[in-house]
């Protein structure tokens, strides 16, 4: 009857399950990369079941389009889990909230209030200064010779201006509990991308068998008092005083206002708060630590960039914001980084709302969408040699990152597409810019850049395993 029902229904195609796990055990540590070996055997729309819940794996750009375009409004919802459950709010933040009037006015309020073109751009002197604290910090090592860590540095960077645009001020990792800020932050991000088997068997969620739920509870406790310390703090100062009000201002004053059109109290304000830490935190950050490191693993485009930061801003300032639309290659190598690179691999899970037929196969309601950028970036079928980091494929090519080519959506497309698309691109832009103007790099060791170890430490934001260690030797003449 089974078969028969199957047959009728016309599932996708896929491996075959075991009982009660299904297909989970296949995921392994690093799902994109196993994901993409068993799309490679069963198709580009393969059919899964993990634990109880169905889902669809897609792994080329036609078929992400039916998901992000085509079927847009059907895959635009998120599943349930523990994680949004504990973390999140009880999912009433914009990453995890289900499709609805709710999620869509939060993200109206979030893409109009804090991520608009206007509200980037009041921020820039912010980032310019921070900017030079790192050229500076950095110009100091290379006179003294020193070893970089430079994830360590790009993240560091990256943090410091997230904080000072959303909090208005930077908070040391001493400021938080005794973990330390960005272990936090981080540990919040990971634990939102483990397959926690309470959301795939929900009768046995309650026995947190792996003392996730645990976990997640006592996190959503520290960063909660972190937030509501601010939020006080927030409330004792006059954000009329400030020249540029920071994402808490506005978000206090949307509350205050009475005019968000729906209940929004601090729960609301927290949420989005939580969002914008939690997302802009490692994201952008990541996404300089892969290109640098794929450029000091190839010293021709290292050099072609340089010279075209050279001939564009000159050898005797730093790169202004002004800039980056100049800067053809710089773009493109930002592309070519997000194509091998895409540091949300799987997107954030999408959930159907409906049942619904794709490309001829049935999806049931309640299916969880994997969109498996990973695999897209690697398809042989749209990409000339796929595994060399060439910058050159994009010249001329119109592919951009707005979700309209479906062959590079490292941000997503559609409804529930990232908000921060401008915000993030002008982020990784700027600090790479900075890193590949300023200094010449240099492995320690004597290490060749071809022996540059390149393993990943997959996660919703999937970021290099071990830190980038490296000596600057600045090049600049100002
Ligand atoms: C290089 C940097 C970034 C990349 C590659 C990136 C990528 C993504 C991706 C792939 C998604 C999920 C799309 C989907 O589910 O279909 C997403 C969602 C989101 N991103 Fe980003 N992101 C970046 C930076 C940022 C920054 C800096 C912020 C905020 C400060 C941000 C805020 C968000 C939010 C709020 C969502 C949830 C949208 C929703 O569910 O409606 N992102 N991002």
């Amino acid at each position: 009857l089974q078969q028969l029902k199957k047959k009728k229904k016309n599932i996708p195609p896929g491996p075959i399950g075991i009982p009660i796990l299904g297909h989970l055990h296949l995921l392994g540590k690093n799902p994109p990369h196993n994901l993409h070996r068993l799309a490679r055997k069963h198709g580009p729309i393969m059919g899964l079941r993990l634990g109880f819940v169905p889902a669809v794996v897609v792994s080329s750009p036609a078929a992400a389009e039916l998901i992000l375009k085509t079927h847009d409004l059907v895959f635009a919802s998120r599943p349930k889990s523990a994680a949004a459950e504990y973390m999140s709010y009880q999912q009433k933040n914009i990453i995890f909230g289900p499709y609805g009037p709710y999620w869509r006015d939060m993200r109206k309020i979030c893409t109009l209030e804090l991520l608009s073109s206007l509200r980037i751009s009041q921020f820039q002197a912010m980032r310019a200064a921070e900017l030079r604290l790192m050229v500076d910090s950095l110009k100091q090592a290379a006179e003294l010779g020193e070893i970089v860590d430079l994830s360590a540095r790009v993240s560091g960077v990256n943090g410091d201006m997230n904080c000072l645009m959303i909090f208005g001020r930077k908070y040391a990792d001493e400021d938080f509990d005794e973990k330390g800020f960005k272990a936090v932050f981080t540990e919040v991000v990971e634990m939102s991308a483990k397959f926690n088997l309470a959301d795939y068997f929900p009768y046995i969620g309650v026995l947190d068998l792996q003392g996730m739920n645990r976990r997640m509870k006592e996190l959503s406790k520290i960063f909660d008092g972190f937030l509501e310390k601010i939020i006080d703090e927030h409330l004792q100062e006059k954000p009329e005083k400030k020249e540029t009000k920071d994402f808490v201002d506005t978000m206090m004053a949307v509350m205050e206002s009475g005019e968000a059109g729906f209940e929004f109290d601090r729960r609301h304000v927290k949420a989005v708060l939580l969002d914008l830490l939690v997302a802009g935190m490692d994201t952008s950050s990541t996404a300089v630590e892969w290109a640098i490191s794929e450029l000091i693993r190839h010293p021709r485009v290292m050099k072609k960039l340089q010279n075209e930061l050279e001939s564009t801003v000159g050898i005797d300032r730093t790169v202004e914001e002004s800039h980056l639309n100049k800067l053809e290659y710089l773009d493109s190598v930002v592309k070519e980084t997000l194509r091998l690179h895409p540091v949300v691999p799987l997107l954030v899970p999408h959930e159907s709302m409906e049942d619904c037929t794709i490309d001829g196969y049935h999806i049931p309601k309640k299916s969880r969408a994997i969109v498996n950028m990973w695999a897209i970036g690697r398809d042989p079928s749209v990409w000339a040699h796929p595994e060399t980091f060439s910058p050159e494929r994009f010249s001329g090519s119109g592919i951009d990152l707005r979700g309209r080519d479906f062959q590079l959506v490292p941000f997503g497309s559609g409804r529930r597409t990232c908000p921060a698309l401008q915000l993030g691109v002008v982020l990784v832009k700027l600090v790479l810019a900075q890193l590949v103007h300023c200094f010449d790099w240099e492995l320690p060791n004597g290490m060749l850049p071809c022996d540059l170890d390149m393993s990943e430490h997959f996660g919703l934001v999937t970021s290099r395993a071990e830190h980038i260690m490296a000596i600057p030797k600045y090049r600049l003449t100002a």
